[in-house]
């Protein structure tokens, strides 16, 4: 999704809050899309509020989506310009729906914190994640995560872009409050690459490595995408 060219600032943007509680934390599995560390959302223990956001959203999942080589694998650009990987923290409204299905097909359901990955610095909280990788390379493998705080993956720059969006894989419904942080987060290569090394298929199938599990850009129409940021 093109951001900054066509984006407008909005005064009226508040900073966006975050709290997550480390202890929410249950599993990394790779459901044969992209890897994902999944929360108990059973209760309002990890939440964000704030932003562009009427309601606080219930933290469910968070998982990544990149490219086969360095030049291209999120699913915004800006500028014209792609990174290697874009990391997804979805959110759900639990005060205005009882569950996270239901959520997913109304316009106020979703909010997903969008953030880019650049290659550079190693990046030490990533380094965790990527250490698992190897025990769910394939999919529908799991395993056990007990304690993370995913704000360690969201960079300490308050600024971001907001618009009405949908979800990048089907159902694609329109659902989703898009917040992408401006700054990107710095990863090493060797973090990348640990990304393409897990397989789409299952142990015992011909092996396919999970790469270019993006969507491609979609054209904007006739949305606005505001920035908290002049
Ligand atoms: N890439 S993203 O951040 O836009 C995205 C986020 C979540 C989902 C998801 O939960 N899919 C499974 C799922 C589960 C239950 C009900 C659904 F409709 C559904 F899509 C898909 C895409
Ligand atoms: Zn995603």
């Amino acid at each position: 999704h093109p951001l900054w060219q066509n984006s407008v600032y909005d005064p009226v943007l508040k900073p966006l809050k975050i709290s997550y509680d480390p202890t929410t934390c249950l599993h990394i599995w790779n459901n044969g899309y992209s890897f994902l560390v999944e929360f108990d959302d059973s209760a309002d223990r990890s939440i964000i509020v704030g932003g562009p956001l009427e309601n606080q959203y219930r933290l469910k999942q968070f998982h990544f989506h990149w490219g086969a080589i360095n030049e291209w694998g999120s699913e915004h650009t800006v500028d014209c310009k792609f990174y290697p990987a874009e990391l997804h923290l979805v959110h759900w409204n639990a005060v205005a729906y009882p569950t996270f299905e239901e959520a997913v097909m109304e316009g106020d359901g979703l909010a997903v914190i969008g953030v880019f990955l650049k290659l550079g610095a190693h990046h030490e909280g990533l380094q965790t994640l990527v250490d698992a990788l190897p025990a769910i390379k394939h999919k529908d493998t799991v395993i056990e995560f007990d304690v993370f705080d995913p704000s360690c993956l969201i960079p300490q720059c308050p600024d971001y872009w907001t618009y009405a969006g949908s979800l990048t894989t089907p159902p694609l419904t329109e659902s989703v409050t898009w917040i992408i942080k401006k700054q990107p987060i710095e990863v090493d290569e060797n973090q990348l690459e640990a990304f393409r090394m897990l397989l789409f298929t299952s142990d015992g199938e011909e092996e396919k490595r999970m790469v270019d599990n993006f969507r491609p850009l979609q054209p904007l129409m006739n949305r606005t995408v505001r920035s908290s940021f002049q």
